[in-house]
C-alpha cells in the first residue's frame, strides 16, 4: 500500500511550473502513441477475426456476431484512429484505447448471450482475455487499468448468469481463474507502470546533472580565462587565443603585440593605497577596453602591465601603432590624478608586429613589445615605441615609413 501511493506522490510532484504526470506525458507522448496504435491494430485484427470463430463453435450466433461486431464495434474503432492523430494528451488517447476495449468486451458478452448452445460455457473462459487486454496489452496507466478491468468483470460475471446451461458451481469454476488473472494481471501493470516512471525519473534528473555540470563547466572555464580584479581575459585566454591563431591557417596570423604598463604605479600605489591602486588599474582596464576592437585581446598581463593581442590581417602595422596611441590617449583622457609627479595617470606602450607561423612563438613577439616598452620607459614615459624586429615583423606596406606617427 505504501508502493502504491509513492507511486502517485511521483506522479503528482511538481518539476518547475509543471506536474510530473503531465511531463511525463508529454515527453513520452510519440512513443506511447506510435505503440497504442500498433497494439490497436492488432487488437482490432483479433476480435474482427474471432467472428470466425463463433461461427465455428457457436454455429447458432452467426449472424448476430456479425452484426454486433461489425456494426456496434466496427464505426469506433475506425473514430479511434481518428482520435489518435488529435493534438489531445496521451493519456486521454490511452483512455479511449480502454473504453474501445471495453465496447469490445460488452458486445462479446451480448453476442454469447444469443447463443443456446451449451459449448458456449467453455467458449466463455476467452472473456478472461479482455483482462489482459486491458493490463498488459494496451498497458494504459494504471488507474485507467483497473477501472477498466473492474467494468470488464462486471460485464462477464453479469453475463455468466444469463448463459445457457450456466449455474454457480460453473461461475465458481469460472471465478477460480478469472480472480487470479485479473489480480495478477493489474499488478503486472501497476509494476510496468511504477518501474517506467521510476526510469524516467531517473533520465530527467540524470540530464537535470548533465545541464548543471554544463553550466558550472562554461562558468569555471569563464573564470579561468579572467582576471578577477579588471574582468579582462587573463594570461592563459591570450595563450588559448593565440594558439587558436597559430591554428587556423586558413587566416592570416599577423598580429600586433601592444604591452602597457602603468607609469610611476609604485609611487601611486604607495601615496594612495592599494585600494585606490586597485580602482586605478581597473580604470586603465576600462580605457584600454573602450580603445579596442572586440577582435582584439585585452588581457592583464601581469601587475599593473597590460597586453593586447590586435589581429591585424586586414590591418598594417601603421593602423596598429595608431592603435597603441589611441590606447595611451585614451588613459591620459581619463585624467586620474597622480599627486606624486604632479600630473596624470599614464601608460607607456611597447608594440611589435610580427607573424604567429611555426618559426616565431607569442612569446617571441612579446619579447620584442617588451624591449620596445622599456625603450619608452626610458625614453620618459607616456610615450609608445616599436620594435621592428626583422625576423617577426611583416614587410611595410606601400608608403607606409618607419615612424609612422
Ligand atoms: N594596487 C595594486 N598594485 C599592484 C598590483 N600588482 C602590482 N602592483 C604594484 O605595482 C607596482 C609596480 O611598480 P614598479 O614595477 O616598480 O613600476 P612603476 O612604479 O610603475 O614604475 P615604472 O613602471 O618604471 O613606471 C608595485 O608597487 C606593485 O606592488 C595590484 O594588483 N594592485
Amino acid at each position: 500500500m505504501y508502493r502504491f501511493s509513492v507511486y502517485y506522490q511521483q506522479l503528482s510532484q511538481r518539476l518547475g511550473n509543471v506536474t510530473v504526470r503531465d511531463l511525463y506525458d508529454s515527453d513520452r507522448h510519440d512513443e506511447r502513441l506510435r505503440s497504442l496504435k500498433r497494439i490497436t491494430v492488432w487488437l482490432a485484427t483479433f476480435y474482427f477475426s474471432y467472428t470466425l470463430v463463433d461461427i465455428n463453435l457457436l454455429p447458432d450466433i452467426t449472424l448476430r456476431s456479425v452484426l454486433l461486431r461489425g456494426l456496434i464495434v466496427g464505426p469506433p474503432t475506425i473514430m479511434l484512429f481518428a482520435y489518435y492523430q488529435r493534438s489531445v494528451s496521451i493519456r486521454r488517447k490511452e483512455l479511449a484505447g480502454v473504453c474501445q476495449a471495453c465496447l469490445g468486451t460488452l458486445v462479446w458478452c451480448a453476442v454469447l448471450l444469443g447463443s443456446n448452445d451449451p459449448n458456449v460455457l467453455n467458449y466463455f473462459y476467452a472473456g478472461l482475455v479482455f483482462f489482459l487486454v486491458l493490463t498488459i496489452v494496451i498497458t494504459p496507466p494504471f488507474e485507467y487499468s483497473l477501472y477498466g478491468s473492474l467494468f470488464v468483470f462486471a460485464c462477464l460475471y453479469t453475463t455468466i448468469w444469463f448463459l445457457e446451461g450456466a449455474n454457480a458451481r460453473y461461475v465458481l469454476h469460472h471465478l477460480s481463474v478469472g480472480m487470479p488473472v485479473l489480480v495478477l494481471s493489474l499488478m503486472a501493470n501497476y509494476r510496468f507502470s511504477a518501474e517506467s516512471l521510476r526510469l524516467y525519473l531517473e533520465k530527467v534528473s540524470v540530464e537535470q546533472l548533465r545541464e548543471e555540470l554544463a553550466a558550472r563547466n562554461a562558468e569555471l572555464e569563464r573564470i579561468s580565462c579572467i582576471d578577477p580584479l579588471t574582468d579582462l581575459a587573463n594570461r592563459r585566454a591570450l595563450a588559448l587565443r593565440a594558439k587558436a591563431l597559430k591554428r587556423n591557417v586558413s587566416a592570416s596570423r599577423r598580429v600586433a603585440i601592444i604591452l602597457i604598463d602603468v607609469d610611476n604605479f609604485k609611487a601611486y600605489n604607495d601615496y594612495y593605497g592599494h585600494n585606490e591602486g586597485d580602482s586605478c588599474l581597473c580604470a586603465v582596464a576600462n580605457a584600454l577596453r573602450s580603445a579596442c576592437d572586440t577582435n582584439d585581446v585585452v588581457c592583464r598581463y601581469g601587475g599593473e602591465e597590460f597586453l593586447v593581442l590586435h589581429p591585424n590581417e586586414t590591418s598594417s602595422f601603421k593602423s596598429s601603432l595608431l592603435l597603441a596611441e589611441s590606447i595611451r590617449q585614451y588613459v591620459i583622457d581619463i585624467a586620474i590624478p597622480h599627486q606624486p609627479t604632479n600630473g596624470i595617470v599614464s601608460v607607456s606602450v611597447g608594440v611589435c608586429c610580427g607573424s604567429l607561423d611555426g618559426s616565431t612563438s607569442l612569446q617571441t613577439l612579446i619579447k620584442s613589445a617588451d624591449e620596445a616598452l622599456y625603450q619608452a620607459k626610458r625614453e620618459g614615459r607616456n610615450r609608445v615605441c616599436h620594435n621592428i624586429h626583422s625576423a617577426t615583423c611583416p614587410p611595410l606596406a606601400p608608403g607606409e615609413t618607419m615612424n609612422p606617427l
